[in-house]
């Protein structure tokens, strides 16, 4: 059986020996390279990559919390996912209201210097919790402002009307399906300067054909080893709850990258990822009394047969 993670197997190793030394917004440095793409047929497998451990519940949670419409981390925070924390946390600490040890520029420090690195999980657990139990603190800064989840189901217009991009697509695949627009796009340049971090999975496109949906995802900026493989896996996660809700079969996912880059401090991580020997793919199970993607729980969605290597330690970039 053909190994389903090779397109990104193969695009790591590109980077790796082609990509361009770069600066980058977070101090880090990259190897990088501009415009790549990677397709993985759904019908071969689900494509979670199996070289290193790849933790699925988050991704589950993630995709969860865009579908709700949700971003605020607390429902992230609720479910123990902590991949988005940073963001917030950043906003925290740069406010008036905070009046612990300094934190300026907490993620590069803490991992040079193991010492502040105590004192910033420290604060940061303080700040998860209050977000969980301060319903008027979570409100203030467990918010990420217009990220995914806003702008996919309440857009705002000029007008003060919300577009809920999500259903509208649902629509038009049912009733026309060959059409050229089925586009949900997340990059909205008037609130790009208040984003935490503007989007990375800018826009999508869906296309039917014989009774199979496919996606393509245009990505302006991918951390090849810590963010794209949640990427792939979310993706293709979203594939199979549309395709569900449409009455369709599962086609393509095509991911298409602007700037695909490895950072420096993940560079024995590729190598050690690249001396793997991959498994075959896992299915995806999707419960089959449920049919509309909002219905969708955590326990609704699983992988079956996801034999994998041990997990890759990768710090990440703030
Ligand atoms: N530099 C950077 N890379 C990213 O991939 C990224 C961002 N920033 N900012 C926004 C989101 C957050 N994402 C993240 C953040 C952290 C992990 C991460 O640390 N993953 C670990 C497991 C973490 C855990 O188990 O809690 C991994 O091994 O995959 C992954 C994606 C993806 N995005
Ligand atoms: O879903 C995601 C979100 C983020 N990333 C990575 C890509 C970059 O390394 C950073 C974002 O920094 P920018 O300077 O805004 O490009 O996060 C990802 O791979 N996947």
């Amino acid at each position: 059986m053909s190994i389903l993670e090779t397109p990104y197997l193969n695009l790591l190793k590109e980077i790796m020996t082609t990509g361009n030394d770069r600066s980058d917004r977070t101090g880090t440095g990259t190897k990088s390279i501009f415009g790549a793409q990677m397709r993985f047929d759904l019908q071969a497998g689900f494509p979670i990559i199996t070289t290193k451990k790849v933790p699925f519940g988050l991704i589950k949670s993630e995709l969860l919390w865009f579908l709700r419409g949700d971003t605020n981390i607390r429902f992230l925070l609720a479910h123990h996912n902590h991949i988005w924390d940073e963001w917030a946390f950043k906003s925290w600490i740069e406010s008036s209201d905070y009046t612990g040890p300094d934190m300026t520029d907490f993620g590069l420090r803490s991992e040079s210097d193991p010492e502040f690195k105590q004192v910033y999980l420290e604060e940061k657990k303080k700040f998860d919790q209050k977000i969980l139990n301060d319903d008027v603190f979570a409100k203030k800064y467990g918010e990420l402002g217009n990220v995914y989840g806003a702008q996919w189901r309440h857009w705002q217009t000029r007008n003060g009307k919300f577009i809920d991009q999500i259903q509208n697509v649902i629509e038009e695949i049912k009733n026309n399906p060959t059409s050229r627009r089925l586009i949900v796009t997340a990059w909205n340049p008037e609130d790009i300067p208040s984003a935490a971090l503007p989007p990375c999975h800018v826009l999508f496109q869906f296309y039917v054909n014989d009774n199979r949906l496919s996606l393509q995802l245009y990505q302006r900026s991918g951390d090849m080893f810590l963010g794209i493989p949640f990427n792939i896996a979310s993706y293709a996660l979203l594939v199979h709850l549309i395709a569900r809700e449409t009455g369709l079969k599962v086609g393509d996912f095509i991911h298409t990258l602007g700037d695909a880059h490895i950072y420096h401090n993940h560079f024995e991580q590729v190598q050690e990822l690249l001396t793997r020997k991959p498994y075959d793919a896992p299915k995806l199970w999707l419960n089959p009394e449920k049919n509309k993607i909002m219905d969708f729980e955590m326990t609704d969605i699983k992988l079956i047969d996801y034999k994998h290597h041990s997990t890759i330690k990768a710090p990440v970039a703030v």
